[in-house]
């Protein structure tokens, strides 16, 4: 596959086979009575990575990161921090701290004493935590804000406190459930840059919680896709959008279409799929596609064209009438009712602001997509 990096260009130790892993999971199931939580899960996160994990409310995922916060303990597996079996070392003897949500914060202590607290149980010496503290409010950006109170700030500067606060121990790991959950969208949006920062100038290990597919797009080097408390794909943001490994990934991530059909034939770099009402269409070769096979062609709605007449030089085109149209500002989002009837989402960029060829309800349209531009699944 041509590059489908990660974010960081020169960081990607998971494509290094001797890169070490510093987190692991290996073979961890969580039950609770005859609840299976996570199921058999195996993971391997690396040193000052950006992990994220991603899922639907109740796949498992804080119950994964509450096993490594050493909250709970797996009912089987092992999870190894560094080389080191974790199992029985209590969670203040783990070098992993939990970054919980800025209602956390103690309402009556002043910012800095929030950040001192955890120093301060430590036994650390007065002058290092006034030292360590003034550090914490200089990278989150808080110094005029230090002898407030949580209530006088606001819910991004409580935010940041509570990082503050969560990172003041120099913990190696740092483990984030839902971070920016409190947030609206513009300040999530904002903050999550402002986590990014804080990450790779600490080189901390992350790992975060969230069902937001978004937010795990934007911060993460690696996400690792669950249902059910198992793992479906663990690849970089990129990979899981443009390779989605099943369908359940695709449809997980953003917004996809299916042309389901059975192989018709393989020629030396494509293949061609008959659907069931006989349209067809050619997509690039995929392993394991003999003919016959059911197979299922996923593609992004903005690598679909949208025109009002027959592209001359498209390998694959369909017409159909469109359906509906959504004007975005940004894009414009086209459905396209294709005559056998399957609806097509595409979406098209407003670069200019006037388009040449503007389309409208019960318009006739085709829809138009080169053959690697989506990628074989299998049914
Ligand atoms: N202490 C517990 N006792 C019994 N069941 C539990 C316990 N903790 C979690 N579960 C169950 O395990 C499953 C996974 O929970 P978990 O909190 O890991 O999900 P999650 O993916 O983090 O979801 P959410 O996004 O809603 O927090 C859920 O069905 C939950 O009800």
């Amino acid at each position: 596959m041509k590059s489908l990096g990660s974010i960081r260009r020169d960081f990607a130790p998971w494509n290094d086979p001797n890169a070490k892993p510093y987190i692991q999971f290996d073979n961890v199931t969580k039950k609770f009575g005859d609840f299976t939580a996570v199921n058999n899960l195996s993971l391997t996160i690396f040193e000052r990575e950006f992990f994220a994990l991603l899922g639907a409310s109740g796949c498992g995922k804080s119950t994964l990161l509450r096993m490594l916060a050493g909250f709970e303990e797996p009912t089987a597996g092992r999870i190894l921090l560094d080389g080191q079996d974790l199992r029985g070392i209590p969670p203040y003897r783990r070098p992993v701290n939990m970054m919980f949500q800025s209602y956390a914060l103690f309402p009556h202590m002043t910012v800095e004493n929030n950040i001192a607290f955890g120093l301060k149980q430590e036994g650390m010496p007065k002058p290092d935590i006034e030292k360590r503290v003034a550090e914490m409010l200089k990278l989150v950006k808080l110094e005029q804000f230090a002898k407030r109170k949580p209530h006088q700030l606001s819910g991004g500067q409580r935010q940041r406190v509570a990082l503050a606060r969560s990172v003041a121990k120099r913990p190696k790991v740092l483990l984030l459930d839902e971070p920016l959950g409190a947030l609206d969208k513009k300040l999530r949006e904002e903050t999550q840059f402002e986590l990014m920062d804080l990450q790779q100038e600490l080189g901390l290990t992350f790992v975060v919680v969230t069902h937001d597919q978004e937010e795990a797009m934007t911060m993460a080097d690696r996400i690792a896709i669950m249902d059910k408390g198992e793992v479906m794909q663990v690849a970089t943001p990129a990979e899981v959008y443009e390779a989605p490994a099943s369908r359940f990934v695709a449809h997980f991530v953003g917004n996809v279409n299916m042309f389901e059909g059975k192989v018709a034939e393989r020629s030396a770099n494509t293949t061609r799929i008959t659907g069931a009402t006989g349209a067809q269409i050619v997509v690039d070769n995929a392993a394991d596609t003999s003919k016959g096979a059911d197979i299922v062609f996923a593609i992004r709605p903005e690598k679909i064209k949208v025109s009002s007449k027959k592209p001359a030089d498209a390998v694959n085109a369909l017409e159909g009438e469109v359906y509906d149209v959504a004007y975005l500002g940004d894009m414009t989002v086209y459905h396209i009712k294709l005559d056998d009837g399957q609806i097509v989402r595409a979406s098209a960029l407003n670069a200019a602001r006037v388009t040449e060829d503007p389309l409208t309800w019960n318009d006739r349209a085709w829809v138009s997509f080169r053959p690697d531009a989506g990628v074989v699944l299998a049914r």
